[in-house]
């Protein structure tokens, strides 16, 4: 999956790191059907409380716009999370008797914080690109994820979430957000952005993230 051509520049940099979150032994055991249910709700609870940070910084991002362009494709991102992604959590959770309500109130996990308010703070100390470093392993890691498990999970116990993330509507979202990216990039940075002092800068956030999304896995095996 090559979403654009940003995305594989940033991922090239964040060396290891990118195999460390893509085929963590939490995405591995959703392949195998191994990964206990008690570890996949406690990760699936964690994971509604990223997705309402996550259209936080969304719509942070459409205030850190610079087009109208770039307004509607991160004001479609937050409409997406809230009306669509989220519902997964909510349907999957209800189905173990776990309501929508006790998701909102659950207590936020230290690495949740970590990763949401790093996040946040990229786009609230920095401009979009900043921001869109730090939301890019979210949005294309799951969409990497999601296409080779849908190729090669061994075990349907998973089948629902590799589905939402495998599945056409998810991927196209993907390729819009890598566009988005490399547009924005090519308005702030021209069209040899490696070459931008920033670039570092960006690279480093996008491994910083990286490294947040396994760190967030682990949460999930974690007791
Ligand atoms: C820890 C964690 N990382 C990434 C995603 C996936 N995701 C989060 S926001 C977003 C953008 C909207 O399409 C996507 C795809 C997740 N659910 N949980």
């Amino acid at each position: 999956m090559s979403y654009g051509t940003t995305f594989p520049l940033w991922r090239a940099a964040a060396g290891d790191a990118w195999q460390a979150y893509t085929r963590h032994p939490f995405v591995e055991a959703m392949r195998d059907g191994t990964l206990p249910r008690a570890a996949f709700l406690r990760y699936l609870v964690q994971d509604y409380l990223f997705l309402v940070h996550f259209s936080r910084a969304w719509a942070l991002a459409v205030t850190k716009a610079e087009t109208l362009d770039e307004m509607r494709a991160c004001a479609a991102t937050v409409h997406g999370l809230l009306d669509q992604e989220m519902q997964l959590h909510v349907e999957t959770c209800a189905a173990e008797g776990i309501p929508e309500a006790d998701l909102f109130a659950a207590r936020e996990a230290p690495q949740n914080i970590a990763y949401t308010r790093y996040v946040l703070d990229a786009g609230h100390s920095g401009d979009l690109l900043d921001l869109l470093a730090a939301l890019a392993p979210c949005v294309l890691g799951y969409g990497e994820i999601g296409a080779r498990l849908s190729a090669e999970a061994e075990h349907p116990a998973y089948a629902d979430w590799i589905a939402t993330y495998a599945g056409a509507d998810y991927q196209r979202s993907c390729r819009e957000v890598g566009a988005l990216i490399d547009a924005a990039v090519a308005r702030r940075l021209g069209t040899v952005p490696e070459t931008s002092p920033r670039w570092p800068r960006l690279c480093a956030r996008f491994d910083m993230a990286t490294r947040l999304e396994a760190d967030f896995w682990g949460m999930g095996l974690a007791e």
